[in-house]
């Protein structure tokens, strides 16, 4: 057993880095919960550890009330490691972030009603937010007399074909995208940071919509 391995009720050898991942991703649900951003059983999460290793939640359990258990280990291709578990039905929307980008520890997926309302109605291929000092809680802004434009991709109930049309977008999103009808994807080098990212991003979107809704 190794020297910083623990033994749980059961006495099974407990991995400090993959259970602290696990709890990482019950308080990011509860977090998102909260604000209203995973209404039922929507939504997905999940880690990277240091070591590769990827935790993801199961599909189809509620991201406010997650145990560890719900949290999975996945391989970099989206496959369970052990058999039986389901993971998220948006498992390679994950994946593919995580092979594009060695420096991506986090992501979260949210289906708030901003990002739902406002990616249905945006005629564009992205939605642009500007004018907002918030903007500048994403690395790199110092004025709000910066614009962001977030890409909005169809959606599509066939993950791995929606994963194919981001893919060529991948390199050109500082902080996420949506997908028309249904959510906001956002990651982060680690949780706090894509939790972070994401409640900026909600609190833009919650704006942009609040102002066009004004008239
Ligand atoms: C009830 S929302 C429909 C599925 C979805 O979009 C989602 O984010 C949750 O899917 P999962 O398989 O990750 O639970
Ligand atoms: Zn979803």
């Amino acid at each position: 057993m190794a020297l910083n391995s623990r033994l749980d009720e059961e006495n099974t050898v407990l991995d400090p880095a993959w259970e602290q991942a696990r709890k990482d991703i019950v308080r990011a649900g509860q977090r998102m919960d909260q604000r209203g951003w995973v209404p039922a059983t929507a939504g997905n999460i999940s880690r990277r550890l240091t070591d590769g290793r990827i935790a993801i939640t199961r599909s189809g359990g509620h991201k406010g009330f997650l145990s560890v258990d719900d949290v999975i280990e996945i391989t970099p291709d989206g496959r369970p490691v052990q058999q039986g578990q389901k993971a998220s039905a948006e498992t390679l929307l994950h994946t593919q972030l995580y092979a594009h980008n060695p420096s991506i520890g986090a992501v979260l997926h949210g289906h708030s009603v901003a990002a739902t309302v406002l990616s249905r109605d945006e005629q564009s291929d992205a939605i642009t937010l500007e004018g907002y000092e918030v903007l500048k809680v994403f690395e790199g802004q110092t004025t709000h007399e910066t614009s962001l434009d977030l890409p909005l991709f169809a959606n599509d109930q066939d993950i791995a074909r929606l994963a194919t049309h981001v893919a060529p977008h991948l390199s050109n999103m500082p902080v996420g995208y949506l997908i028309r009808g249904h959510g906001v994807y956002v990651w982060g080098p680690d949780m706090p940071t894509a939790l972070a990212r994401l409640e900026g991003l909600e609190f833009l979107l919650a704006c942009h919509l609040a102002h066009l809704q004004k008239g």
